[in-house]
């Protein structure tokens, strides 16, 4: 390519990008309307809402429907994503909680939904997220709920029996494991191995080919096993990318994780209910009484509507020993009416039934 191609090719990139420039600022400004008209149009003692989840997956989808490329419709979506966060930020900054520290595949899930423009706190625990969501202290607790591998996330279902949260939102992201180490460790004498006790989990079969002798230690996150690993000459850790990054590590081995698939689902907890789109999925929590046939009246009425189940998960209720609660998720939402009567049904059976939210399907 001569020089003359290039240069008449980057003013031309220049003059598209004054164009970008002016539309992104144009829709900003849009946006900023968008929180005048919410404020006018509030009844009296009204709190204004202007994070609005069934929206954004509306933009998103509508993106990626009219996307023609070169780019792919994950990564348009995600340009997209980035750009309503900054609106929304224009309107009203938001605070989000997230199972901590800095970077945790929960922060990296956190700014998949949310994207970069939010106010993120770091927790020290679930149940802290929870914790600080219900004394309104943020807007939304984003907190991971089940992985592809490992299965069910307890600390997260038990956290549900034990505060009143709505649910928003979901994210899925592809979990990629490194193993990790710092500037002074000496490669060849690697003696422990840190990481979360899940994510161990999650490259068991790696590590017993590759350190079968060498100690696996549990720690609270993947991003404490990379800070330790900073100041000691003789670990490594597992983690992701934003983990690495953060702390300053390379990448000893790469995508160790036993399952290629290896997926994290997270949800966004908050006090907002979200309405439908025509694309949703609720996720309810139902206790039985005791006896056969139970579990069985609870998932007929699914069956014989033709609904979705997407998930069961059953966990002690913690109100009585040997009496359980089932995690249900389904597709729909609970105000549209076929889902409105199933629960009728189920509700008439249980001793107990909570919609713990309908929220928009995943987009990204
Ligand atoms: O449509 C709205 O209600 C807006 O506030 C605008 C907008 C956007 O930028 O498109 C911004 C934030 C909301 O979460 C949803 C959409």
């Amino acid at each position: 390519m001569s020089e003359q191609e290039l240069k008449a090719l980057r003013l031309r990139i220049d003059s598209l990008d004054e164009k970008v420039l002016e539309l992104i600022s144009e829709r900003a400004r849009c946006a900023q309307e968008v929180a005048r008209v919410k404020m006018a149009s509030l009844a009296e003692g009204e709190v204004p809402v202007f994070y609005r989840p069934e929206r954004e997956a509306q933009v998103l989808k509508r993106v990626m429907e009219r996307n023609k490329g070169p780019l792919g419709n994950e990564e348009m979506a995600r340009l997209f994503r980035e750009i309503m966060s900054s609106c929304l930020a224009l309107e009203q900054p938001l605070k989000v909680a997230y199972l901590g520290p800095e970077g945790t595949f929960t922060q990296a899930a956190a700014m998949k939904h949310f994207g970069h423009a939010v106010i993120s706190k770091p927790m020290a625990a679930i149940d802290e997220v929870f914790r600080e969501v219900a004394a309104g202290a943020v807007n939304f607790g984003v907190v991971p709920v089940e992985n592809s591998t490992e299965g069910a996330v307890n600390h997260t279902l038990d956290s549900f029996l034990e505060h009143d949260m709505v649910i928003c939102g979901e994210v899925e992201l592809r979990i990629h494991h490194h193993l990790l180490v710092g500037e002074n460790t000496k490669t060849d004498s690697i003696s422990r191995i840190y990481s979360h006790a899940q994510s161990l989990a999650q490259c068991r079969k790696w590590l017993d080919a590759h350190y079968p002798n060498v100690e696996r230690i549990a720690v609270s996150s993947n991003a404490e096993a990379a800070k330790r690993v900073k100041g000691e000459w003789n670990s490594a850790a597992i983690a992701g990318d934003m983990a690495a990054g953060l702390y300053g590590l390379t990448r000893l081995a790469e995508k160790i994780e036993d399952r290629p698939d290896n997926s994290t689902r997270f949800l966004m907890i908050g006090s907002q209910e979200v309405p439908p789109t025509g694309d949703d999925k609720t996720s309810i929590i139902v206790s039985m009484s005791n006896r056969p046939g139970a579990l069985h009246e609870l998932l007929v009425p699914f069956h014989e509507n033709g609904i979705d189940l997407t998930r069961i998960e059953t966990r002690p209720s913690r109100s009585g020993k040997w009496t359980y609660v089932f995690f249900i998720d389904f597709a729909g939402h609970h105000r549209d009416p076929l889902v409105k009567s199933v629960l009728e049904q189920i509700s008439q059976e249980a001793v107990a039934l909570k919609v713990l939210g309908s929220y928009p399907k995943a987009v990204l």
